[in-house]
């Protein structure tokens, strides 16, 4: 018996170093290998860089001087940022982000990798699924986008864009300086996806603003905050004990509530009157949750739901206010191109207030801008995947199980792709002064085969809200306001942005 016991102790105590050892080896090996890819600057021999300033206030990373910007970006398709010990590598070109997206690696779930912090909140939707079930969902949802579904949501648009500027009309009779633009476009981008998508009327619009749109806020804040913490960002036991676990257990409960009682509204509405389906040329996508079934004939789970709800109302929500909200403080800091999209805006719609499906293909001057805003401020900064092949590239080879990132910021602003990366230009992306370019060179929606599936719905949201806008107001930023860029999830302005609208 004793001699069972030894053996027994050996052979745990010899794979317990043996895995310690290997983790090591492999730690080192690819220490060295990103010893030389580029930082945003020197890195705390322990925090790495979770701790420094760049990464709440993203100020000095986007106004960093072309030639440091070249020094980092030009022999290099790689960056680096450090979390503690644990290197993020971030592909900053569109070689070595082409070669990361183009797989169909899943993304890194596992306990202290990046997309696990979303699966409390997010649940196991389309955003954060891999394998088979993201398969399944996503061939499940993709005609919940089909242009057919997304062309009769241009009225939804044009109504929410209607309280937008009756709202921004009143808060300038109330404040004649300037105007907060934040909870406004929340709530405007909260009521189109639920209208849309869900078929929720709550007139969230109308009310001054609303908890879910502030739980949404607020989550943000707490996961970058739990990031910088590396033993509450790898257990979510230790994370419950903190003051902040329990606020984010506390929204995501909301959220979640929330989620379940529009499911079971719907389930009800639809028990009671089938007929709401009838003659619906293509579901939309709360509708094809509930009726969907498999070749077994099992429909989805009220989880599986759930999840997809939840990952849709954030997904559809957060990116585009994002969006809205740098699109027109890039209006304001550029008041040359504002005026080019104004009188594209004007031309196309002549004496209509409203904007039709056929003008949104006509509005060239307004996509242009939007692409360039969003290439200079991407609402999602990175998108990761855990390597299941070796992956050789620009001499480094990664061994499979290496986590690796696309940097929207750091390729967006490559000075090899987009000369002069600090300015505002968006002819870069007219057909003459972008067919060369590498599609994998802009990347907002990312790309491949886990892309943006909203990216469509987002566009046309973004059109109809901004000529809307731009029509009636001209905008001009408030220059006693400071804007500052921070990582909350998606690019936020930490205190949002100030603007006055002048009636046109
Ligand atoms: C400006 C607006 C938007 C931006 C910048 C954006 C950006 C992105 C990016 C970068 C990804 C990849 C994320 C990752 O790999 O982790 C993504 C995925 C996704 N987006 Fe969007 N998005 C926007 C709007 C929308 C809208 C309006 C919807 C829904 C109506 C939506 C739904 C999704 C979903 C479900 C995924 C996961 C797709 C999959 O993995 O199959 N997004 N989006």
């Amino acid at each position: 018996m004793a001699d069972l016991i030894e053996i027994v102790v050996a052979l745990v105590t010899g794979y317990v170093l043996w895995t310690v050892v290997t983790t090591l080896w492999r730690y080192n090996a690819l220490c060295r290998k990103v010893k030389n890819f580029s930082q945003i600057g020197p890195a705390h021999w322990f925090w790495g860089h979770m701790k420094l300033d760049v990464m709440s206030d993203l100020r000095s990373v986007l106004s960093l001087p072309d030639e440091e910007l070249y020094k980092m970006s030009h022999n290099t398709k790689w960056a680096i940022v450090w979390m503690s010990f644990i290197p993020l590598i971030q592909a900053n070109h569109p070689d070595s982000a082409k070669a990361v997206l183009k797989l169909s690696d899943p993304k890194p779930r596992g306990r202290g990798q990046v997309y696990s912090i979303f699966n409390e909140f997010l649940g196991d939707g389309l955003v954060t699924s891999n394998g088979k079930k993201w398969e399944r969902n996503r061939k499940l949802l993709t005609p919940a986008f089909h242009f057919d579904v997304l062309r009769p949501y241009v009225k939804i648009y044009n109504e929410a864009a209607d309280i937008v500027l009756e709202k921004f009309a009143r808060q300038m009779k109330e404040t004649p300086k300037s105007t907060d633009i934040s909870d406004v476009l929340d709530l405007a981008t909260l009521d189109v996806i639920l209208r849309c998508s869900l078929s929720y009327e709550g007139n969230i619009q109308r009310q001054k603003n609303h908890p879910y749109a502030a739980a949404t806020h607020r989550i943000g804040v707490l996961i970058m905050k739990r990031m910088t913490y590396p033993w509450q960002f790898i257990s979510w036991t230790l994370y419950m004990m903190s003051a902040d676990g329990k606020e984010y257990k506390k929204h995501m409960d909301y959220i979640h509530g929330f989620a379940d009682d529009l499911i079971a509204k719907r389930k009800k509405a639809l028990a009671e009157n089938p007929s709401l389906l009838e003659g619906k040329h293509r579901l939309d996508f709360l509708d094809i949750l509930m009726t969907a079934k498999d070749d077994s004939g099992a429909g989805l789970t009220d989880k599986e739901i759930r999840d997809e709800v939840d990952t849709f109302m954030f997904a559809g929500h957060d990116t585009t206010f994002a969006a809205l909200r740098w699109a027109l403080y890039n209006f304001g800091l550029h008041p040359e191109e504002q005026d080019k999209v104004y009188r594209e805006v004007c031309d196309v719609t002549g004496d209509r207030t409203y904007i039709l499906w056929e003008d949104l293909g006509k509005l060239h001057k307004l996509t242009l801008f939007m692409k360039e805003s969003m290439r200079m401020f991407p609402p999602v900064l990175s998108t990761t995947r855990l390597l299941q092949k070796p992956l050789e590239l620009d001499g480094v080879s990664f061994p499979a199980g290496t986590c690796l990132s696309v940097g929207m910021i750091g390729l967006h602003r490559h000075p090899d792709i987009y000369p002069d990366p600090k300015v505002f230009r968006p002819e870069r992306f007219l057909p003459e002064n972008s067919e060369d370019r590498d599609p994998y060179a802009f990347l907002p929606f990312s790309a491949g085969p886990r892309n943006c599936i909203g990216q469509n719905f987002s566009m046309n949201e973004q059109k109809v809200m901004l000529s809307r806008i731009i029509k009636r107001f001209k905008i001009v930023l408030d220059e006693d306001h400071d804007v500052i860029p921070v990582t909350e999830l998606t690019l936020r302005p930490k205190n949002g942005i100030k603007i006055r609208f002048e009636e046109r």
